[in-house]
This record gives C-alpha cells, sequence and structure tokens, in this order.
C-alpha cells in the first residue's frame, strides 16, 4: 500500500498501477460459486479495498461443460495446469485431504499464497502446508474452515495473541445443529432433517463427516491449535456423532430443564504438579435451557473464549452455507491482497508451546443417567453403591414411580470419564437396573 502510494505520487502513470493480484479459484460449488460471483461482480470493490486489482484468473471444476454461467474463457479441469499458471493466489473450496493436499502444497512451496475453507486438510497435514508457506513466504489463511462467516480464526490468532486462552467452547458444526435443534422443538425425524440440511448447502458432501462428529473435530483440532499454540490433529481430539442422540435422551434432557447439543470442548487443564496439558472433545452435552448455547437455534454456530486478560467473549453468526462461508473467503482474500499489494505477509503458525492431550478417560466430565428401575427398598442404595465403588459423587437424584418400576435420574459432579464409563458398565449390570434409558455428559451448572 505504502509503496503504491508512493508511485502515485511520482507522478509516472506506468508506474503508478499496481500490480494485479491474480487469483485461482479451486472449486466452484456451494461456497465457490459464491466466491465466484462476488469477486466478478464487485471487482472494482475488492480493488479498492485491496489496494491492487483484484484479478480472477480462472476456475478450476471438475466438469467445465456442466458450469454455463461461468465466464468459459476461466474454466477448466486443469487444477495442476492453473496452479502452475502466473496467479499469485489459491482459493481452494474443492474439500478433503487429496489431492487438495498435494495442490495447495505446490502453490505454498512456489511462493502462492493459499486461502482456504477445508478444515479436514488443515487439521491432518497443518505442520506440512505451515512449513511450506514459511519456507516460501506466502501466506495461509482459512478463516471460512471454522464456523464460517465467524470472525474466529482471526481473533484467536491476531487479536488475542497477547492474552492467555483458558478455554474455547462453543457448537461448530451447523448441520447437527439443525437437526438436534429440530429434534428438541418439533420432534422431527433424523433423516429428514439432514435432508433439509443438506438442501440448504449446510452438510458436508458424505453428510457422516457431521453426523459422525469428524467436520466439529477437525474444528476442535484448529481452534485448539491456534489457542494453545499447540499442534492438535483431529485424531487428538476425542469424537462422539450424534448419531447415537435418541428421542429419549432429548426426552430425558426436558426432564431436567436441559437440551441436547453437539459441543466442541478445548480446554487448558493445569495439573497436581502445575503442568499444563490440553483436553480436546467434541461429544453430545445436556446444557441448561437457560444457558446462551441452547438459544442456539438451527445451523447457527457460537463458541466462547475465555482468556485470562479478556474474561468471557463470546462469536455468533452463520457458520455454515454459501454466502457466509464466501464472507469470511473473501475477506481472507482482501488480506491475502493487500499483503501482496504492501509487501507484507500474515501470521504464521505458531506452536511453541507444544502442550501435550489429555487423554478423555482422564479428563473430568460429569454425567447425567436416567435407569428404569425395580421399585422396592433397597435399590437406590444398590446404585449409589456402584457411583461409591468408582469415587464418583452424585450431585442430584430425582425418582419417580411407575406401577412396578420406578425412573431414576442420576447426575454427577465432575470425575474422569473413565470412572464415569465404568459406573454406567456396572450399573447395567445390576439385576434391579430393567434398563438404561440415557447416558449423557452434562455442562453448565443446574439452575
Ligand atoms: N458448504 C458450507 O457451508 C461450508 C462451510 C465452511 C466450509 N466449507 C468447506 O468448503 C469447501 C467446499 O465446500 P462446498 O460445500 O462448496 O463443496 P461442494 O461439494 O459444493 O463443491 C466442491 C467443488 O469442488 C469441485 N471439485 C471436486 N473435486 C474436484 C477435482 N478433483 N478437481 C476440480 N474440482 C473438483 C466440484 O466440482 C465442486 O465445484 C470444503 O472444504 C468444505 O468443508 C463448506
Ligand atoms: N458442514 C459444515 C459446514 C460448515 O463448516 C456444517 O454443517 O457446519
Ligand atoms: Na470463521
Amino acid at each position: 500500500m505504502a509503496l503504491s502510494a508512493e508511485l502515485g505520487r511520482s507522478g509516472d502513470p506506468a508506474e503508478a498501477e499496481p500490480t494485479p493480484v491474480r487469483v485461482a479459484l479451486l472449486g466452484c460449488g456451494t461456497v465457490g460459486s459464491e466466491v465466484a460471483r462476488l469477486l466478478t461482480e464487485e471487482a472494482a470493490e475488492f480493488t479498492a479495498r485491496a489496494g491492487a486489482p483484484v484479478e480472477l484468473a480462472g476456475i478450476a471444476v471438475r466438469r467445465p461443460d456442466k458450469h454455463p454461467e461461468l465466464p468459459a474463457d476461466l474454466l477448466t479441469s486443469d487444477v495442476e495446469g492453473l496452479i502452475a499458471s502466473d496467479v499469485d493466489v489459491v482459493v481452494e473450496l474443492v474439500g478433503g485431504i487429496e489431492p487438495a493436499r498435494s495442490w495447495l502444497l505446490t502453490a505454498l512451496r512456489s511462493g502462492k499464497s493459499v486461502v482456504t475453507a477445508n478444515k479436514a486438510l488443515l487439521a491432518d497435514c497443518s505442520r506440512e502446508l505451515s512449513e511450506a508457506a514459511d519456507a516460501s513466504g506466502a501466506d495461509l489463511y482459512y478463516e471460512a474452515a471454522v464456523a464460517g462467516a465467524i470472525p474466529l480464526v482471526r481473533p484467536l490468532r491476531e487479536s488475542l495473541a497477547g492474552d492467555r486462552i483458558t478455554r474455547v467452547m462453543g457448537i461448530v458444526n451447523g448441520t447437527t445443529n439443525y437437526i438436534l435443534s429440530a429434534m428438541d422443538s418439533t420432534g422431527a425425524g433424523y433423516v429428514d432433517t439432514l435432508e433439509e440440511a443438506s438442501n440448504l448447502g449446510y452438510a458436508e458432501a458424505d453428510p457422516t463427516a457431521d453426523v459422525d462428529g469428524y467436520d466439529a473435530a477437525s474444528k476442535a483440532a484448529i481452534l485448539a491449535s491456534l489457542a494453545f499454540h499447540t499442534r492438535i490433529a483431529a485424531s487428538d481430539v476425542y469424537r462422539e456423532g450424534i448419531g447415537s442422540v435418541s428421542a429419549a435422551d432429548v426426552a430425558a434432557a426436558k426432564m431436567i430443564g436441559r437440551t441436547v447439543k453437539l459441543l466442541a470442548i478445548c480446554e487448558r487443564v493445569v495439573g497436581p504438579d502445575g503442568s499444563e496439558s490440553v483436553s480436546v472433545r467434541v461429544h453430545p452435552v445436556m446444557i441448561p435451557r437457560s444457558h446462551q448455547l441452547a438459544g442456539v437455534g438451527g445451523a447457527f454456530n457460537a463458541v466462547y473464549v475465555e482468556a485470562d486478560g479478556a474474561g468471557e467473549l463470546m462469536f455468533f453468526g452463520q457458520g455454515a452455507g454459501g454466502a457466509p462461508t464466501a464472507s469470511a473467503v473473501l475477506g481472507d482474500l482482501v488480506d491475502v491482497a493487500r499483503n501482496r499489494a504492501g509487501g507484507g505477509r500474515g501470521p504464521r503458525e505458531s506452536a511453541h508451546a507444544g502442550l501435550g492431550v489429555r487423554p478423555m478417560g482422564e479428563t473430568p466430565t460429569r454425567y447425567h443417567i436416567s435407569l428404569q428401575v425395580a421399585d422396592r427398598p433397597g435399590v437406590l442404595a444398590q446404585v449409589s453403591q456402584v457411583f461409591a465403588k468408582h469415587d464418583v459423587s452424585i450431585a442430584a437424584v430425582r425418582q419417580r414411580d411407575k406401577h412396578s418400576t420406578a425412573s431414576l435420574v442420576v447426575v454427577t459432579h465432575a470425575a474422569p470419564d473413565a470412572a464415569l464409563r465404568a459406573t454406567v458398565d456396572d450399573i447395567g449390570e445390576l439385576d434391579v437396573v430393567h434398563e438404561v434409558v440415557s447416558v449423557m455428559r452434562v455442562e453448565g451448572e443446574d439452575s
């Protein structure tokens, strides 16, 4: 920017023109088509914001003949050829690990900056991508990879770089939030709701990535890496999806004034000897209906960040869909173009802390357990003994009689997750327990 301004003042019109920033767009689906449209329709605006013309140099898709709406001279199926051409920035909106990984490594190694929405790739390969970017001095930006339009990567990488983050917790998958919200409010069926989420462009190409929690786990890995200055891969994240969340779980949550959400929880854990590690997990959770995350419905995302100095921050907005995700991609693209025009560089990977990952079994959690038990004296004592055996303390018990059986609901205090699991297993073995109706972790204080 400074250089362009200088040239502009020199009075030489030939020198005054800033060099265009040429962009290769890989993929033109839900997100890519919106990026292509805005880059074409609002080219002058992006040029003004970036300080240099932002030119769409080519669009790589699998089948160019399927895109009559796009200028034919920009379309190609030759991805490698487009990356090797005289482009400065590669915007990757294809998804998946390969061939996206190889394309982006090639681009970064040859000094071309990358903007991507590909959380699966970042969660698996951030080290090699960052090293390739550092070796050539290129930029690697990925705001769209976590929570769509919501600025979250930038605040963690830049705004909070001077603080010590202790916790990041929230709803980071729109598809599963859409499904769980519908199950809670209308009792809608799982399959129909998933189809609606896919039609609205929220779900991944393979929706099992959403439903089984892989998408949220990738995002949790990215958030934890940024928050704790530590490389966390998707395989470090404890993961459970919503496939096992039943109507009985949703009803059981309602009975105790809670609702079910799929949460990503990233925490800094300090051991008794003062040593630090991190716990990163994604699983369904019952939260109080009064909790701020309980009101986050549909495909919306919301993430809490807690830091020593800043205290509690909350980020809320549209975490999926073509236009919201394109907003984050284009924000990154303007930043990269500004860096190119001004000769600067965006933030590098920060992984100096190198903290260990605490196994899920050792992570303190709280459980809700709903049982059908025999309605006779001494049953509660037998159940309580199992909790005592595993050193799990009970926070609340509620019992309701129903003919010859009774329903028993127990909410525990925090205990190591392995002890809670062992408690549930042993309870299921008791003769007096007819059915384990619902077991789920809880977060947030009871109201
Ligand atoms: N849809 C969303 O709400 C959303 C939100 C955040 C991030 N993302 C991420 O953005 C990326 C794109 O998602 P999408 O929903 O737009 O996907 P999509 O399936 O709608 O589009 C993918 C595009 O990639 C192209 N493509 C696939 N394989 C290709 C190949 N081998 N060569 C050339 N082109 C190829 C397809 O033709 C299509 O144009 C993914 O990484 C996804 O995780 C999506
Ligand atoms: N499939 C993802 C897209 C946004 O990353 C979701 O449902 O949240
Ligand atoms: Na984002």
